[in-house]
């Protein structure tokens, strides 16, 4: 199949590598030393799911009309980097590879005449640098209805459909409330779930994540083992006894350390998407008239490291967390 990726970092590097291996004709757009390394040298993937170099053809822009794309950007950069593959994605099934609430709609409206779909990927991938994609957690990725996507990624990775995507989203997004204190921290996903002052964060931050989704009548679908039960302890739980839920979510990602999407985005020093992942978490509390401080105080943190480029030690983020619940209260 002629296969498009839009923005081939860990996401996107590793469906473009894996269906190139299968055989499929792929090409990906990508920008800056990540064009240059995968023009020169290609797309090199390793870890989980064995090693590939992928000889692909890559572009600034898409330079023909695929059967099917991918929209592998962070969320941040998806109404740009649509905008300008529009000529070659008309008509085009789009299947957006994105965490957050907001890739899809962001889709249908820069894509009007696209069959748009979301993919929520449950695998952990780094791209280490530019052109090399590690996955460090091997993880499924779950499609909204396209049973012709669903098949396509399942022949390389695990895949699985899901009729109520908007539920697995709510989901995905609560899982994501792992990856803002890396980001704050610098830590892995693994040490910040270890560390004593830090767990209580991240369970705040379910917490809150799991409280909005209920309070939007959302039924969360079960994923990476996370159900509609689940989220309700989560929200429902004291703090010491719903620490089990990051604890679980840590273990599920082995012991190769997860930097999470949000802390790699600083590490290269760029911009994060923390404004889709726990500012979704603020904005939607607000709708429903809750307050979600620990996710402001994480928000605010993160976008303190993406200016100052240091990071919080974990008791000075326990007290900026302490700050803005006191202050909400
Ligand atoms: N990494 C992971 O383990 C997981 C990530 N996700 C989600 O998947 C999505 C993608 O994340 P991830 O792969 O980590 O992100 P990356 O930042 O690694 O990759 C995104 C890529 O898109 C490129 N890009 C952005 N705009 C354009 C454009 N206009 N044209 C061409 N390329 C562009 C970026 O280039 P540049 O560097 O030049 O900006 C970058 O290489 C996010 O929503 C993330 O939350 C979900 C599950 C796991
Ligand atoms: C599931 C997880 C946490 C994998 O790293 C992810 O979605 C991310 O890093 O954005």
């Amino acid at each position: 199949m002629r296969v498009g990726v839009i923005g081939a970092g860990a996401v996107g590097g590793t469906i473009a590598a894996l269906l190139d291996r299968a055989g499929h004709e792929v090409e990906v757009t990508a920008r800056g030393a990540t064009l240059a390394a995968i023009a020169g040298a290609g797309l090199h993937l390793d870890g989980a799911w064995g090693e590939h170099t992928a000889r692909v053809c890559a572009a600034e822009t898409l330079t023909r009309t695929p059967e099917i794309a991918f929209l592998t950007t962070k969320a941040q950069d998806a109404a740009s980097a649509l905008a300008v593959n529009r000529d070659h994605l008309e008509g085009v099934p789009l299947i957006v590879v994105q965490n957050g609430l907001e890739g899809l709609d962001t889709a249908h409206r820069v894509l009007p005449g696209s069959p748009a779909f979301g993919a929520l990927a449950l695998y952990a991938a780094q791209n280490v640098e530019p052109g090399r994609v590690t996955i460090t957690a091997a993880g499924t990725t779950v499609v909204d209805r396209s049973r012709e996507a669903t098949a396509l990624l399942a022949s390389v990775m695990p895949a699985q459909v899901t009729d109520d995507f908007r539920g697995a989203q709510w989901t995905k997004l609560v899982i994501n409330m792992v990856n803002g204190t890396p980001a704050a921290t610098g830590l892995s996903v693994q040490q910040t779930v270890a560390d004593a002052r830090l767990r209580p964060i991240v369970t705040g931050l379910i917490r809150e994540a799991a409280r909005a989704g209920l309070a939007h009548g959302v039924h969360f679908d079960t994923i990476q083992g996370l159900s509609h039960t689940g989220a309700r302890f989560a929200a429902a739980a004291p703090l010491w006894a719903a620490q089990v839920l990051p604890r679980l979510m840590a273990r599920r990602m082995g012991s190769v350390p997860n930097l999470g999407s949000t802390l790699q985005s600083l590490k290269r020093g760029q911009l994060t998407e923390i404004d889709f992942l726990n500012g979704a978490v603020v904005a939607q509390s607000a709708e429903v008239g809750l307050r979600a401080p620990v996710n402001q105080a994480i928000v605010d943190a993160v976008h303190e490291v993406e200016r100052t480029r240091r990071f919080l030690e974990p008791g000075e983020l326990a007290e900026r967390v302490r700050a803005e619940q006191s202050a909400r209260r």
